[in-house]
């Protein structure tokens, strides 16, 4: 028996526009505050169920299903232990988003596969279980589940919904997978942003604390802050190596896009307060 194929289940990216770090914490983790927006532009998995309870993933990216421990399957593992399904599925991920950029894709696709199976299994777990599953896979991964733009606090899972301007967004995707861990490891980061209440954030200057860092060591990161920044608000998202400016309309990005030397790569995506992910789950 052929098992039916739910299609285009959007994983989209997001951006940190701002990320301040406000200490470290004694497990190593770090106190941040940062605001979150989804973009157009998104990874693709397809589901089908099965009866054997089996997992498999196929991907147009071979590195992700090499490793076994990638966080797609993770997540429906960690779904299966905690509602006792003896449900499977098997996965196929279209992989679009650039990895290690600091758009998120592995958590986006984890939320994806959370929120999916969750409804392809009826398993009915509410969106704070499937939420407290997800941090266990990652900092990142609530704020996918939940769906909204959002203010961000603790390690990151501390979520207030924020309605943000909807800019068009220009996306340099420099050539170099930065490391998350890395970041937070180094000594040089600076760890002391003063922490402060949303509505003060929401005046003040936005920046990125781990920007100055990761453009020192890694010069194509600098590069393309130094070309973008000529022409619109431009900054770093998370850990890097992405780097965004803001447009307030989709023309003067595509100008821009168009004068972009040959070596940098890019996109152009509209900045969006409701995930893609949700308005896929209100068509079921
Ligand atoms: C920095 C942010 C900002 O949105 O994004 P990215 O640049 O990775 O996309 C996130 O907080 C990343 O979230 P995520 O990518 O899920 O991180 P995790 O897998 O939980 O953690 C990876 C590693 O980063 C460090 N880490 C992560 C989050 C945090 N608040 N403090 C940390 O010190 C830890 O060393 C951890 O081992
Ligand atoms: N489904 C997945 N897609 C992308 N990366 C994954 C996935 N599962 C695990 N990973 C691991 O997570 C790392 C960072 O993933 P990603 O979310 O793309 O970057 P970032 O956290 O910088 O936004 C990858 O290099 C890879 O080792």
């Amino acid at each position: 028996m052929t098992n039916k194929r739910s299609i285009a289940w959007p994983a989209p990216a997001k951006l940190n526009l701002f990320l301040h770090i406000n200490g470290r914490r004694n497990d190593g983790y770090h106190e941040l505050q940062t605001l979150f927006q989804f973009i157009e532009q998104s990874d693709l998995l397809d589901f089908a169920i099965n009866q054997t309870g089996e997992l498999t993933l196929h991907s147009n990216i071979s590195d992700v299903v090499a490793n076994t421990d990638n966080l797609i399957l993770r997540a429906a593992k960690s779904l299966q232990q905690k509602t006792a399904t003896t449900l499977g599925a098997e996965i196929w991920l279209d992989k679009k988003l650039p990895m290690g950029g600091g758009i998120g894709g592995g958590s986006s696709d984890a939320a994806t596969t959370l929120v999916a199976l969750n409804h392809l299994w009826n398993t009915q777990l509410s969106l704070t279980q499937l939420t407290e599953i997800g941090l266990s896979l990652g900092a990142d991964v609530p704020v996918f589940i939940n769906g909204l733009s959002a203010f961000a606090e603790g390690v990151g899972e501390k979520l207030i919904a924020v309605d943000l301007p909807e800019p068009w967004y220009l996306v340099l995707t420099p050539d170099v997978h930065v490391s998350t861990a890395e970041v937070f490891n180094d000594p040089q980061l600076p760890r002391d942003t003063p922490k402060l209440s949303l509505a003060d954030l929401m005046t003040s200057d936005w920046h990125n604390d781990c920007q100055q860092l990761v453009a020192k060591r890694h010069p194509q990161v600098a590069k393309a802050l130094a070309w973008l920044i000529e022409y619109a608000p431009s900054r770093m998202t998370g850990t890097g190596a992405c780097v965004f400016g803001t447009f307030a309309t989709r023309e003067q990005a595509e100008q821009v896009f168009a004068k972009k030397p040959a070596d940098m790569s890019g996109f152009i995506a509209k900045g969006t307060n409701k995930s893609p992910l949700m308005l896929r789950l209100a068509q079921c």
